[in-house]
């Protein structure tokens, strides 16, 4: 085993920090934002179309993200099995759940100030739509630092799907993958579909 010196941990550890708050003010800062979304949604509608998948797990976007609502409300008006859900975080575990949600749903605030659905039935998605700060080759994801996801998927059995989103100002092509990194199976930006272990 090769042990890497702390100070190098610490190197890479600052780095990614550094790279989260350059991600955000970009992506905040991006004045074609709106455009890109409405592309992304485009390109969300279509991947989404031939999925057999009846319950997906999504998110109530934050900090500029992709807000994937819009076509998930469209995906599930044309079967009532369809269900979508929001995270909702338990800081104990470290963990996420999904909770129903649908449009005018009574919603609160969970323990990190994001909006989450008030009381509705808790489920397990058969396909997770992943926010991305930023992204890498071969599925990797960057996150906000929490490892709320990659606890939940490691957690969920049988695991779902996942497919990340983001704008394509997010790729990293040198992000190092960290030993508890789940990769996505899937990558959706305004670009198109970047990867998908399923075709
Ligand atoms: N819209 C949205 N909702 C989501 C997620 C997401 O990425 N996007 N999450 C996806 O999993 C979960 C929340 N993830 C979070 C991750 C980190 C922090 C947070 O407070 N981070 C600290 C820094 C932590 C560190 O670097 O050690 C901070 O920002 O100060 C909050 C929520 C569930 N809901
Ligand atoms: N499966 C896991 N088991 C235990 N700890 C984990 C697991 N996954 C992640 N962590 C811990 O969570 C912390 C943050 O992980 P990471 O930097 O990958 O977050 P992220 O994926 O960017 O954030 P998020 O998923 O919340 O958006 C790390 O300290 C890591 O050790």
């Amino acid at each position: 085993m090769v042990l890497k010196p702390a100070s190098e941990t610490r190197v890479d550890l600052n780095d990614r920090i550094a790279l989260r708050s350059r991600l955000i003010r970009e992506r905040l800062d991006m004045p074609d934002r709106l455009e890109r979304a409405e592309v992304l949604q485009s390109v969300l509608r279509a991947w989404l179309i031939p999925r057999r998948e009846l319950t997906i797990g999504a998110y109530w976007p934050i900090k500029g993200e992709f807000d994937p609502l819009p076509s998930l409300y469209r995906w599930s008006e044309s079967d009532p099995q369809r269900r979508i859900g929001l995270p909702v975080v338990d800081k104990m575990s470290g963990t996420l759940s999904f909770q129903v949600w649908y449009p005018g749903c009574p919603m609160e605030e969970d323990a990190y100030g994001i909006l989450k659905p008030k009381d509705t039935e808790v489920f397990e998605p058969q396909l997770v739509l992943v926010p991305c700060l930023g992204y890498g080759p071969c599925g990797l994801r960057l996150g906000y630092g929490g490892g709320f996801m990659d606890r939940t998927l490691a957690a969920l059995v049988p695991r779902p799907a996942t497919a990340g989103l983001a704008y394509a100002h997010g790729f990293q092509a040198l992000l190092k993958s960290l030993p508890h990194d789940v990769p996505l199976d899937a990558m959706i930006t305004e670009e198109g579909v970047v990867w998908d272990k399923g075709c």
